[in-house]
């Protein structure tokens, strides 16, 4: 079931420029791999037709003109080096494709890579999540989620953090900006939302000095909990949370990955509320362009503060 609601975002306003020791050459239009695989190239051809020209004295038969055999001297050596190195265990790092060297060459993924720095799309995904924005450590963290076509079912592009983790300076950076945002608007709770906002949600509040509430899916909490119900972008589901985690009057912060139709962090929301806590914000790391109204954020009159936002 799909519901569909104004949510308006707003994005990061701290934009001091750091480079991204840990991002991978994805803007270099000419890899390291890239060098290292034309450099075999090169010295497969020359040995091979080295081998063809001058391996006539030790045999004659060589010099006959069979082009089949000429090809296969040529193409051998390369072959042979080639699999002896890392093409074929290299991935596609923004599709799930395995790159083969039939496939995919290294030159081929870092013009693919280019392609998405620049947000000009690719070829093998229809849609391309890169932002335009002048913070290298939002591009970088944008061009670490993965989107994955037609997940959980057809038509969902389904953003994927789990890429995001795998790059330690994006993800630090990600933390880092909800933990400058927040550092100063006394916040004493946060609350992350399962699954995915538990994955942020601690080490934020560990670095407010707040404490972190689960809200959890139904029947995973063991105590007393109050619930809410919500419908997703595909399908529906529930909140909980244990009634005495929080106290009246508290000051939250709500924590997700992504906000899709903003049916989870409305639940998350009234169960704060319902508790008493004053939800000063809802953080998340992507918002869905759905969501984009009059350049202007609030969700059921909270505001949410979104890093990237998914272009699809
Ligand atoms: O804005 P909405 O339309 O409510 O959707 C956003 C929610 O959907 C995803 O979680 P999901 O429900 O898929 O659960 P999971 O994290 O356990 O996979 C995501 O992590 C958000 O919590
Ligand atoms: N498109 C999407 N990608 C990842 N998580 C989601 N939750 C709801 N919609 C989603």
């Amino acid at each position: 079931m799909r519901k569909s609601r104004q949510v308006y975002s707003v994005r990061s306003s701290n934009s001091s420029p750091e480079p991204d020791d840990n991002s991978e050459s994805t803007g270099d239009f000419i890899s390291p791999e890239d060098v290292q695989y034309l450099w075999q190239l090169l010295a497969g051809s020359i040995g091979g037709a080295t081998l063809v020209k001058y391996g006539s004295a030790l045999f004659p038969e060589i010099a006959k003109p069979n082009l089949l055999v000429a090809l296969l001297v040529i193409s051998v050596p390369v072959f042979v080096e080639l699999k002896s190195e890392k093409v074929e265990r290299e991935r596609c790092k923004r599709c799930t494709k395995k790159v083969s060297f039939f496939q995919f060459p290294p030159a081929f993924c870092s013009l693919y890579e280019a392609s998405m720095e620049t947000g000009e799309g690719s070829p093998l995904l229809p849609e391309s999540n890169v932002r335009k924005d002048g913070d290298p450590r939002l591009e970088a963290i944008s061009a670490a989620i993965r989107v994955v076509p037609h997940f959980p079912i057809p038509g969902i592009m389904f953003q994927d953090i789990t890429t995001l983790l795998l790059h330690p300076k994006a993800f630090k950076d990600a933390v880092d900006m909800f933990i400058d945002r927040y550092r100063d608007m006394h916040i004493s709770v946060v609350a992350g939302i399962e699954a995915r906002g538990f994955i942020f949600g601690p080490s934020i509040a560990l670095a407010l000095g707040a404490k972190f509430i689960p809200l959890r899916k139904p029947k995973k909490l063991p105590g007393e909990v109050i619930s809410e119900s919500y419908d997703l972008e595909y399908g529906s589901d529930c909140l909980e949370m244990h009634v005495d985690a929080v106290q009246p009057g508290e000051r939250a912060l709500v924590i997700d990955d992504l906000i899709a139709t903003g049916g989870t962090l409305c639940a998350a929301i009234r169960l704060l509320e319902r508790a008493g806590a004053e939800v000063v914000e809802c953080a998340c790391v992507i918002g869905l362009p759905e969501l984009k109204v009059n350049g202007r954020c609030r969700l059921n009159g909270k505001p949410v503060y979104i890093l990237v936002e998914s272009h699809f």
